[in-house]
């Protein structure tokens, strides 16, 4: 099976400051030096994602998901190692990420659309399809900071599939939609499959992923632990974490 995206030794470190609350005299006998240490939030993963399966990332509470999936989604730069995609990515992460709040509904289809590479005359054409998928129709109007953070999330998840990509990357964000709207997306990821197309998702319910993965990642404290097909991947983290009570 060939290769929608390969992660190969990647490292991610962020600086954590620790002079905070200090005086003025202490930062000018310090010479405005700050004083930090490197944390390294993902360090040497490497794993491929099959093209046209649907592929989670799952994990404890800190151990570097969405460090990872913002690294896929090109927000963040790996500080070592190399990230290589078969097609066109889209990616749906932070609630209401890539919309501005002042803006309606419509005018936020238009500025995600374009931010994701369509042209006005593609978002034009795609614009009914998009309101009919989100359900938020009576309210495309307003400003979008009177939405519900599910409303958000349905129209930012409607406005991301009709970019059509090859890989579609999602952060935990479709567990604030409502069970009608998660079976929807559920069952967009199954024609994603049998389109050949890729998603790669983060989500801490078991549940969903054995519903929809047919392969999962498994990180601790940035490490990769086992990746492979979803069930005995989901049970050997589930069993580490009953060793851990
Ligand atoms: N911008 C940042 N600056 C400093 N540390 C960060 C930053 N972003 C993430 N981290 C740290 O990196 C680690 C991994 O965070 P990340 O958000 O990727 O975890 P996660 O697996 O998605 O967690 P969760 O399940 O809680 O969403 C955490 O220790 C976090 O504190």
């Amino acid at each position: 099976m060939s290769e929608a995206v390969r992660i190969e030794d990647v490292s991610k470190k962020f600086r954590l400051y620790h002079e905070r609350n200090q005086t003025l005299k202490s930062a000018i006998m310090r010479r405005r030096r700050s004083v930090h240490e490197d944390f390294w939030a993902l360090q040497d993963v490497s794993f491929s994602v099959p093209q046209g399966s649907t592929f989670g990332l799952i994990g404890s509470n800190g151990s570097g998901k969405s460090t990872l999936l913002k690294c896929l989604a090109k927000i963040y730069w790996p500080d070592k190692g190399s990230i290589a995609y078969d097609g066109r990515m889209a990616a749906l992460l932070e609630v209401g990420s890539g919309f501005h709040h002042e803006l309606s509904g419509r005018e936020n289809i238009y500025l995600n659309g374009s931010i994701l590479g369509m042209s006005k005359k593609e978002i034009d054409r795609k614009f009914d399809e998009i309101i009919d998928f989100s359900g938020v129709e009576k309210f495309i109007d307003q400003p979008v900071k009177n939405y519900s953070s599910g409303m958000y999330v349905r129209l930012g998840f409607s406005v991301a599939i009709s970019v059509q990509p090859d890989i579609l990357i999602v952060d935990e964000v479709l567990a604030v939609g409502d069970a009608e709207f998660q079976e929807k997306c559920f069952a967009k990821f199954r024609d994603y499959r049998e389109q050949g197309r890729t998603v790669v998702l983060v989500s801490h319910s078991m549940g969903s992923v054995r519903a929809m993965c047919d392969q999962v990642a498994w990180l601790n404290k940035g490490h990769i632990m086992q990746v492979g097909e979803t069930a005995s991947t989901i049970a050997a983290y589930e069993k580490s974490l009953d060793l851990g009570r």
